[in-house]
């Protein structure tokens, strides 16, 4: 659905040229969530705004669609941009229109006739979950609403591409997870291709199939999503996991508060989150397990997450249960008591 070859980006500024791209290959397929992280600066928009020509290549091809997004201009863009779509971290709505009327905007420029506008729009509102909202104005909405009638303006014109410039970054956490079950269901019902640009690790891990680390214009490391977590290559990509995961205290917190026997931390990728494991470890062991924390949460392509726990009993039936778990191809990491 979407490729782009050898695609360089220089800005040509007073103070000098900006590489913002740099020699970047990538291959999305129809269908899929493919995420885009990288720290500010990093390049994340600039290649965003390739995909839609809205900026062009100092180098390279860009296919989105079947179009050459590099080559084409004017008409014959403005005609494949409809195919290619895109939400915003600030909503980039009409102030002065209602929900029905933003939702509209992109059909009336399209030509579309009043009649199937409506019913159009109408559609549209029930697809992102604004029934009874027709007739307020931005202002009157929070900020999950507004993105909701950004996706459903984004989605009008029927595109096969949504572009997603950091769509949930202006959103508390849960309405971020309702955004992002949003466009997931989106994507499944519409068999949508999704790119989003973000900074935010948990949103990858949340909705994406692959993903690629972007860092000064280059990609340094793509892949699916739960092999990039379960064996990251790059500092950067290790950076962006840390920030998802177990804060530093809390680790030092267990260690004080759990004296007797081991403190385990468990981390669970993929498939290994399907087995009872706590069952089986009480089954074929004589220990005791005290769950003391965790976080297992679901990705597009299977679990993942960490567990916390405690085992008490004799040492060396405890470093059976070690030996069971790690069989069974859970990482695990015996935090120390000091
Ligand atoms: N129109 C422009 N003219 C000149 N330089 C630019 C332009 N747009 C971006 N840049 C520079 O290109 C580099 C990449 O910027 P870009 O906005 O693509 O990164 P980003 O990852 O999206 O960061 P952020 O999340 O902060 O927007 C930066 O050094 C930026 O200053």
């Amino acid at each position: 659905m979407i490729t782009l070859e050898n695609v360089s980006k220089v800005y040509h500024t007073k103070s000098g040229d900006v590489q913002a791209v740099n020699n970047v290959d990538l291959k999305i397929e129809k269908g899929e969530i493919f995420g885009i992280i990288g720290y500010s600066g990093a390049g994340k928009s600039s290649l965003i705004r390739l995909l839609n020509g809205l900026e062009k290549p100092t180098k390279g091809t860009i296919t989105v669609a079947g179009h050459r997004i590099d080559t084409i201009r004017g008409a014959k863009l403005r005609q494949a941009r409809l195919e290619i779509s895109m939400i915003f971290q600030h909503f980039n709505l009409l102030w002065s229109r209602t929900v029905r009327d933003n939702i509209s905007f992109p059909l009336e420029i399209a030509g579309v006739k009043k009649q199937e506008r409506l019913k159009r729009v109408n559609e549209l509102i029930k697809l992102v979950g604004l029934e009874g909202r027709e007739d307020a104005y931005p202002s009157q909405l929070s900020g999950g609403q507004k993105q909701r009638v950004g996706i459903a303006r984004a989605l009008a014109n029927n595109p096969k591409v949504l572009l997603c410039d950091e769509a949930t970054s202006a959103l508390d956490p849960q309405t971020t997870d309702s955004i992002l079950d949003l466009l997931v269901d989106i994507n499944k019902r519409l068999g949508l291709t999704i790119v989003l640009i973000t900074h935010e690790m948990h949103v990858v891990r949340k909705i994406c199939n692959r993903v690629a680390v972007i860092e000064a214009g280059n990609i340094v490391e793509q892949g699916e999503v739960l092999e990039l977590f379960r064996n990251p290559q790059q500092q950067i990509t290790k950076r962006f996991l840390n920030q998802d995961s177990e804060p530093e205290e809390t680790v030092e917190q267990l260690r004080a508060h759990y004296s007797d026997g081991k403190v385990l931390k468990l981390s669970f990728i993929g498939e290994s989150t399907e087995q009872p494991l706590i069952t089986n470890l009480i089954r074929h062991f004589d220990v005791n397990v005290n769950i003391l924390q965790g976080k297992i949460s679901q990705t597009q392509n299977g679990a993942y997450g960490t567990l916390f726990i405690q085992l008490i009993g004799e040492n060396s039936v405890i470093n059976q249960a070690i030996a069971f778990i790690e069989e069974n191809k859970i990482g695990v990491e015996v935090i120390e008591n000091e």
